[in-house]
């Protein structure tokens, strides 16, 4: 068993830190205020080859492993975890893409998507389903031309501003085997977009209900077989998931960086206040838990890397444990900053607000309980 980094994979997490902390990290909070990411950072990432990370390279993609994906997703969430989670919904999609869409449908759409000059969003959570994202209701009555879309999604990251959207919709009976996947491209006639949710946090990404009204696309923007929808979006889900938690993880670090940083320099009662053990216990506890997420999160990315039968349960393991310890962390590094933690020129109060939400999205960490307990008990 090796733990270390190959020196490719150092090298991809360099360049993915350098990228951020030059392109991104300087206008992240400008863009928090304009509640938006500028479109033309997106190709300058697909030059990179992040627009298609963990795609083959025969599909054109870049062919690294989760486990390498892993690493992009945490180097760039030390310059802004909101706009590293969104280059995670793209590549989510993406792969589901390469991996189902018809060769039709691919040489149309991929080349723009690998470059970044599409840009895509993923469409599962409705108004009336969160959790129990087989109860989604958006209809696609097939007709002679293609599908005719009615209904709503809700919570969509980059609705409004994507590009595209892939899209769970019911073309059959309820329940999961009646789930089909879609690609809508933006500018259909009959899609359009809620009013920009007010967030906590990931204020630079765009957030929109998105809603078809007899919204007509073509048969060949299916993706795979009818019916297999709610597979192929679990499937993504799970590498979305990994992503998800690198995000924590890295914003996590930057957060204790930085308080180290601060630690070093603030005075208190005579002395630096890195100086004092109960505080140095605190950073102890950080780092300890930081590194048990880390190489949790890197064994889970292995198993999906591997297919291993129990994957599913690695990455919500590993989503559940490291948001968790995410937030954790960067709560503690708030109160090591005192007042001056809660004002936003210090930066961590942006990381508490845009951590919180990653117990929450890609499956309440509640349900990565319940995947967990399932596939235990069906192993007993
Ligand atoms: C886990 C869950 C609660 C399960 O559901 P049920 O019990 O209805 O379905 P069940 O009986 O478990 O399964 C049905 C079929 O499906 C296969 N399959 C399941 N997982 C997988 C998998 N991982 N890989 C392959 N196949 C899978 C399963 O085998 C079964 O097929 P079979 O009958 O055996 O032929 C699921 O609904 C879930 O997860 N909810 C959280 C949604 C949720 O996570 N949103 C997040 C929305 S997106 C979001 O939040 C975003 C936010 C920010 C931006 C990006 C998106």
């Amino acid at each position: 068993m090796d733990f270390a980094l190959t020196e490719e994979q150092t090298a991809i997490f360099d360049m993915a830190y350098a990228f951020g902390q030059e392109h991104i990290a300087p206008f992240a909070r400008q863009w928090e205020a304009d509640g938006t990411i500028p479109k033309d950072l997106w190709p300058k990432i697909g030059e990179l080859g992040f627009g298609a990370l963990y795609v083959t390279e025969e599909g054109g993609g870049s062919g690294l492993s989760r486990l390498d994906a892993t690493l992009v997703f945490e180097a760039l969430s030390m310059a802004c975890p909101s706009v590293a989670a969104f280059l995670s919904i793209h590549n989510m999609c993406a792969k589901m893409l390469d991996s189902f869409a018809s060769d039709d449908l691919k040489s149309r759409i991929m080349p723009d998507i690998l470059s970044l000059e599409t840009v895509l969003s993923y469409c599962l959570t409705e108004p009336g389903s969160g959790s129990d994202a087989a109860a989604l209701k958006t209809r696609a009555e097939r007709t002679n031309e293609g599908y005719t879309l009615n209904g709503s999604k809700a919570f969509i990251s980059g609705g409004g501003y994507s590009d595209a959207y892939v899209c769970m919709v019911r073309t059959g009976e309820d329940g999961p085997k009646g789930i089909s996947t879609v690609y809508v491209e933006d500018g259909t006639p009959g899609l359009s977009f809620g009013a920009l949710e007010q967030k906590m946090g990931w204020k630079s990404q765009p957030t929109a209900q998105v809603q078809f009204d007899d919204c007509k696309i073509p048969a060949g923007n299916l993706v795979g077989a009818e019916g297999d929808g709610f597979k192929y979006a679990m499937m993504g889900l799970d590498g979305g998931r990994l992503n998800i938690a690198s995000c924590s993880l890295g914003a996590a670090q930057k957060g204790l960086d930085m308080t180290l940083q601060y630690m070093s320099e603030r005075k208190a009662f005579g002395q630096s206040i890195d100086q004092f053990q109960a505080l140095q216990f605190r950073l102890a506890d950080m780092e300890i838990e930081l590194q048990a997420a880390r190489t949790f999160l890197r064994q889970a990315a292995w198993k999906l890397d591997q297919g291993a039968p129990d994957a599913t349960k690695f990455c919500a393991m590993a989503k559940k444990f490291v948001t968790e310890t995410g937030s954790k962390v960067v709560d503690q590094c708030l109160q090591l900053h005192g007042g001056y933690g809660y004002l936003a020129d210090y930066g961590i109060e942006k990381l508490v607000r845009d951590l919180r939400v990653h117990q929450i999205l890609e499956g309440t960490n509640e349900i990565m309980r319940v995947i967990v307990a399932r596939q235990m008990l069906a192993n007993r």
